[in-house]
Formats: structure tokens, sequence, C-alpha cells
């Protein structure tokens, strides 16, 4: 939907363009919000599944007797948030410690 589908007349049609290149169509920016909501629990659902199998890793690696960290597997996951710059790298680094958990501190 846009302002030309629901314009009535050229009037119409004029304010309503200034409304959206103000403030957006209300109806989109509705639509917009509601993915992000939906994006912002998929990411939740995923980061808590991320740092749960970390951890499982993490603790079956010690209890063999292995390292607490595994710099070159670090630098992997690093790396796939580079594209993202400084940003990705705190990303990445925020990922990766909440997968330490308690045994990282
Ligand atoms: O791949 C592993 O061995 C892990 O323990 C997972 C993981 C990660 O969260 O990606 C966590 C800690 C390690 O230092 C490296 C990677």
């Amino acid at each position: 939907m846009n302002a030309q589908t629901h314009s009535a007349s050229p009037s119409d049609h004029a304010s309503e363009a200034d409304e959206t290149a103000d403030t957006g169509n209300a109806e989109d920016i509705d639509d917009l919000r509601k993915e992000i909501d939906w994006l912002d629990a998929e990411i939740l659902r995923l980061v808590k599944r991320r740092a749960e199998v970390s951890k499982t890793i993490g603790a079956a690696r010690m209890a063999a007797g292995g390292p607490r960290i595994v710099y070159n597997r670090e630098m992997d996951v690093l790396a796939r948030y580079r594209d993202l710059g400084p940003e990705g790298r705190q990303l990445a680094m925020a990922l990766l410690n909440l997968g330490r958990g308690r045994l990282g501190r």
C-alpha cells in the first residue's frame, strides 16, 4: 500500500505523500515493527540455544582434559561476523562470552 493506491484526489495525494515523507506509512511501520518483534524473538531463541550448545561442548571438552578455550574456533566465529564491522566483533564476543557462562569467569 502506498499514497498512490489510496488517493481519492490530487490534494489527498499530496498530503499523504507529505505524511509518508515525514513519518512513513503507518501500516507499513506497524508491519515492519511486527517483523522486528518476531526477528528479536527468533534471535533471542537462537542466541540462547547457541549458548547452551557452546556450554555443552565446553563441559565435554574440559571433562576430557581439554582446554577451556579453543582459539582457532573463536577466530572462525569472529571472522563470521566481520561483515558487520566493529559491532560484528562485539556481537561475536558477546556470543562467545554467553557460551562460556560461569566457566569463563
Ligand atoms: O567449538 C568449541 O569447542 C566450543 O567450545 C564452542 C565455542 C563457541 O562458542 O563457538 C566456545 C568456546 C571455545 O573457545 C570455542 C568455541
